[in-house]
């Protein structure tokens, strides 16, 4: 086994720089970099050849290693006669996959493969996105964080606990990848719609970040998940004996601050000010303030109050081919009035406003939010949480979200409560006596947390409504006509956003990136997809789509002048599609 230092040295091109594909902009994605950098750490070095090739998931092969990189790399013996393509490989996987019946065990079998060949993984992902997104993101990923104590194996991110307090720093050159991009954190309060996980809320930022990279083209090793753990409140994974976290009640206050201010201190100071931090399943109490503190200080974005947004957004824009009019013509009425709910109802109102004469304070009066205490008017103003604020408009007391469809009449209903089935059958058709098509969005996650179905859409409003959910529905036929439901997720544009953040070299976000991707999404949507009533590009254009969003987000913080990227590309959308990582195995000398 004599894979050392100095070998690595040699090849910084122990990868044949010829079958370098994907990944080609030295200053973003040079990997030989990455390389020197991994030189001055030993434990990734020992990596080259031998046993150990075998066992680093970023260069393993597999059956792939050719008869010559057998030879050259200690591998004889170590591996079975028989060579395989990567292709080939990718058959078997998904064979393998696909025999899988409980959806939790196909989450396993992808996670391992991701710690045995991360480009067989990514190679996976990418060729089969419709069918395996629904496996390592929502829903299946929602029951692998319940169940994450039990599924454990290995670090698959960074735990950043009260006890690393005082010592973040020093946690975060502990991880072996120094060139990082994009840090996607959560402190597992809110996931989905499931509630505190704790530590376990890991499983979001490892998911989210495999579509960064899969679906958006951010290389693996540049993506760091981390998880802050100051504790649960959730009593059951307290007295659950295989519970991974701290156990102890959530510290708050000075304490909970204090430990996010150093993360964030370190963070900056270990990987300089164009590392891009996306906050992930904060609950609400924390995320407007945690976005509101940073967001002038750091790259960073809520995916939940922005991204969410943004993806909303492209889809009523979408959604005016289909119906006409402007946003301004349509009257928006939210279940959920949170993160998710105001972000989008904001964004709304700022395309809204940007796009006609109206003041934002008038364009807000087309949206209105129900809470769990019922619909959002002028006389609560004094009890509200300071996000809810802009939208308590004059209107009588309404509790339940029937009176409040039958009195607002909407032309848009959207769902971000984290409770399932709360657009009940009279709600449903309520909207559709109201309007020709309604527009129903259930985007609460997983899939055990839609407000509907797709099914009870359809069928509820006889096949008129425009939906789509956060999770993903199958396609369903009612009276002959087959409808295909939108998944209205945050995954449409965080991919690409990151990308065009980091391929600018973007300093900070700005609201207008997000009306450029919300733009540059709602521009893929086709005729032929209009024809089949969609109002999202289909996710098998997934990487398509991404590099244009990267291109109207990178566009944009040129404009603003907030990239440090030069000189600007001539051609930002080829320039996002070179700089895109791609899975194919690399030829070893
Ligand atoms: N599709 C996507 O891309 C995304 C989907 N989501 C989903 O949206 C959901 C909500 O997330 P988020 O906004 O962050 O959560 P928040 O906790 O911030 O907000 C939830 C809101 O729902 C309200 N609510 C809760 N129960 C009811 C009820 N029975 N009737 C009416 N209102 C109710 C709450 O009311 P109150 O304020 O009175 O407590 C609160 O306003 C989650 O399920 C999440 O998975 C989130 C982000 C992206
Ligand atoms: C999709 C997402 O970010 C959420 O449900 O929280
Ligand atoms: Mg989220």
């Amino acid at each position: 086994m004599s894979s050392t230092l100095k070998q690595l040295k040699d090849g910084e091109s122990v990868i044949d720089p010829k079958s370098t594909v994907g990944g080609g902009v030295d200053d973003v994605y040079g990997e030989d970099r990455a390389s020197e950098d991994q030189l001055i750490t030993p434990w990734t070095v020992s990596v080259a050849s031998g046993y150990t090739l075998l066992r680093d998931p970023h260069h393993n092969k597999g059956l792939a290693f050719t008869e010559r990189e057998r030879d050259s790399h200690y591998l004889r013996g170590l591996l079975p006669p028989a060579v395989a393509t990567q292709e080939l490989q990718e058959k078997k996987l998904m064979q393998n996959i696909r025999s899988y019946e409980v959806p939790l065990h196909k989450y396993v079998a992808m996670m391992e493969l991701e710690e045995r060949n991360e480009r067989l993984f990514y190679k996976l992902l990418i060729d089969n996105v419709e069918e395996l997104l629904p496996v390592v993101y929502t829903p299946t990923v929602g029951e692998a964080c319940q169940k994450y104590g039990s599924i454990f194996k290995r670090p698959q991110g960074l735990y950043i606990s009260l006890k690393e307090k005082g010592k973040i720093l020093e946690v975060l050159r502990n991880w072996p990848e120094r060139n990082i991009q994009v840090i996607v954190v959560t402190d597992g309060e809110r996931i989905l719609g499931l509630g505190d996980l704790g530590c376990q809320g890991m499983g979001i930022p490892v998911g989210k970040l495999a579509l960064y990279t899969a679906l958006g083209g951010v290389r693996p090793s540049a993506c760091l998940p981390v998880t802050i753990d100051v504790g649960t409140n959730n009593q059951k994974l307290l007295d659950d004996e295989f519970y991974i976290g701290l156990r102890q009640k959530r510290a708050t206050g000075k304490e909970y601050y204090d430990l996010l201010e150093e993360f964030m201190s370190a963070v900056k100071q270990n990987y300089g000010e164009k590392v891009l931090i996306q906050f992930e399943d904060f609950a609400n109490h924390n995320a407007f303030e945690l976005l509101a503190k940073y967001k002038t200080s750091h790259l960073v974005f809520n995916d939940d109050i922005q991204g969410t947004a943004s993806v909303v957004l492209a889809g009523l824009i979408a959604s005016l081919k289909l119906l006409g009019g402007s946003l301004a013509d349509h009257t928006f009425l939210f279940l959920g009035a949170g993160e998710a709910g105001t972000g989008i109802a904001e964004l709304i109102a700022l395309e809204i406003s940007s796009k006609t004469n109206i003041p934002i304070e008038e364009a807000r009066k087309k949206i209105w939010l129900v809470d769990s205490k019922g619909l959002i008017v002028s006389s609560r103003k004094e009890s509200l949480q300071h996000f809810k604020k802009s939208w308590a408009h004059e209107h009588e007391p309404l509790t339940t979200l029937l009176d409040a469809v039958k009195a607002i009449k909407p032309s848009v209903l959207i769902g971000t409560s984290g409770v399932g089935q709360t657009f009940t059958k009279d709600v449903v058709e309520a909207m559709a006596a109201i309007n020709e098509r309604p527009l129903i969005m259930a985007l609460s996650n997983p899939t055990s947390q839609a407000e509907c179905t797709a099914e009870q859409a359809y069928t509820w409003t006889e096949g008129r409504v425009i939906f789509s959910s956060g999770s993903p529905f199958d396609p369903y036929e009612y009276n002959g006509n087959l409808f295909i439901p939108g998944q209205a997720n945050n995954a449409y544009i965080f991919p690409g956003l990151g990308f065009g953040l980091v391929i600018s070299g973007a300093i900070r976000v700005h609201d207008e990136m997000l009306l450029a991707a919300s733009e540059a999404l709602a521009n893929q949507v086709t005729q032929e997809h209009y024809d089949k009533g969609m109002i999202y590009p289909p996710l098998t254009n997934i990487r398509k789509i991404s590099a244009h969003i990267a291109a109207n987000v990178a566009a944009k913080a040129f404009d603003l002048g907030l990239a440090t990227r030069l000189p600007r590309p001539a051609d930002l959308v080829k320039y996002a599609e070179s700089c895109m990582y791609t899975p194919n195995y690399r030829t070893y000398r």
